[in-house]
């Protein structure tokens, strides 16, 4: 994915070491999503109260925001395995059937990037989820026959940035949907003094506000800021990260005041200056900036639409005043009337 690769503020999936040592074990060390977290804790403690495996969760939002870290700290929490596995890599029914039939009572399975499940896979789920069976073909032709195996009552949990990708039948079979937001740039802050006490990083209290409030609402970027700054105070030899050092750094790896970065302004200043602020289709947009649909879908619009930059609408992607004005460009006059009436609903996608 070029846009995840590419951009320091991508907040694509690729771990590394240091991700890993700053994410949080326990409900009650994650921060923020305090509805899903006050959620999660009740359904998790009555599930073991009645030891019973809990009932099935996905989680939905844009990337970065602690969907795997949730899963990871739901097994922990439960005392269960957890097993892990995503959407692309099951290629067949088989390599399904073989991760449920190793599952035992009460665990949980994860399939990242659900909404990827490839159709024929995906419809052997069903009935592992509703009767904990699996219902498998063997042979082919006139002596194929059908054949049940039960499964151990376990925890499916599904995570997707696009819950609109996922079936019908799939979805609503999780008992319990968690949609996860943006942060706040409070819970973003203890995010961060967090993290630099987990790296052993002297910080003043308005340097990590400041690396907060530029972390695009995301704890991933959050925590690769946070290492980024660190790198730059140390070649510059500065102590402590204080605000300016902080923001130093972030001007140099081309993160503006509020967390745009590079890509951000590219994909506004293309709609404001080649498609006079839109509307505009996501696919010319896309081919545009030569980046595929999913990843300006998944990666880029979600933080921009939530930070009001811009609207989705049937008639194609429009920019707000607000972009206009972040940019530093004239808005161009626009009959207004039609747009408010469409700005609601969710466009062309
Ligand atoms: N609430 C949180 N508090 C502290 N750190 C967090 C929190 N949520 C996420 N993180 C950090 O952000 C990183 C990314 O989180 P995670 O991998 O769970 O995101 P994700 O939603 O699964 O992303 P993707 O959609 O790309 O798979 C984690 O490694 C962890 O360090
Ligand atoms: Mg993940």
């Amino acid at each position: 994915m070029a846009v995840g690769t590419r951009r320091l503020v991508a907040p694509d999936s690729h771990e590394d070491d240091a991700e890993l040592s700053l994410r949080p074990l326990s409900l009650a060390d994650f921060t923020g999503q305090a509805a899903a977290r006050a959620n999660l804790k009740v359904f998790i403690e009555a599930a073991k109260a009645r030891r019973e495996a809990l009932d099935h969760v996905l989680f939905w939002g844009p990337p970065g925001l602690g969907k795997t870290t949730l899963a990871q700290i739901v097994a922990r929490e439960l005392g269960v395995n957890f097993r892990s596995t995503s959407g692309p890599v099951i290629a067949k029914a088989g390599d399904l059937a073989a991760q449920l039939t190793a599952l035992e009572e009460r665990d949980v399975l994860f399939i990242d990037e659900i909404h990827r499940l490839n159709p024929a896979v995906e419809e052997i789920l069903y009935p592992a989820m509703e009767d904990f069976q699996l219902d498998l073909i063997i042979g082919e032709g006139p002596g194929a026959r059908s054949v049940k195996i039960d499964l151990a009552k376990f925890t499916l949990i599904g995570a997707t940035t696009r819950a609109g990708l996922l079936t019908t039948p799939l979805r609503d079979r999780f008992g319990i949907p968690i949609r996860l937001d943006y942060y706040t740039a409070e819970e973003l802050e203890r995010i961060v003094r967090r993290g630099a006490k987990v790296l052993s990083i002297t910080m003043s209290g308005d340097g990590a506000n400041e690396i907060a409030r530029r972390a695009r609402g995301t704890p991933r970027i959050a925590g690769r800021l946070l290492r980024r700054v660190r790198d730059f105070a140390a070649v510059d030899g500065d102590p402590e990260i204080t605000r300016a050092v902080a923001d130093k750094a972030l001007r140099l790896l081309d993160v503006d005041g509020i967390g745009l970065d590079q890509m951000d302004r590219r994909y506004l200043t293309t709609i404001a200056l080649s498609f006079g602020g839109g509307p505009v289709g996501i696919e010319t947009i896309a081919a545009a900036l030569s980046e595929p649909r999913d990843a300006i879908e998944d990666i880029i619009e979600p933080y921009l639409i939530q930070q009001g930059f811009l609207q989705r609408t049937p008639r194609g992607r429009i920019l707000t005043g607000h972009a206009f004005r972040h940019l530093g460009l004239a808005e161009p006059p626009r009959e207004k009337t039609q747009f408010q009436l469409f700005s609601e609903s969710d466009g062309d996608d």
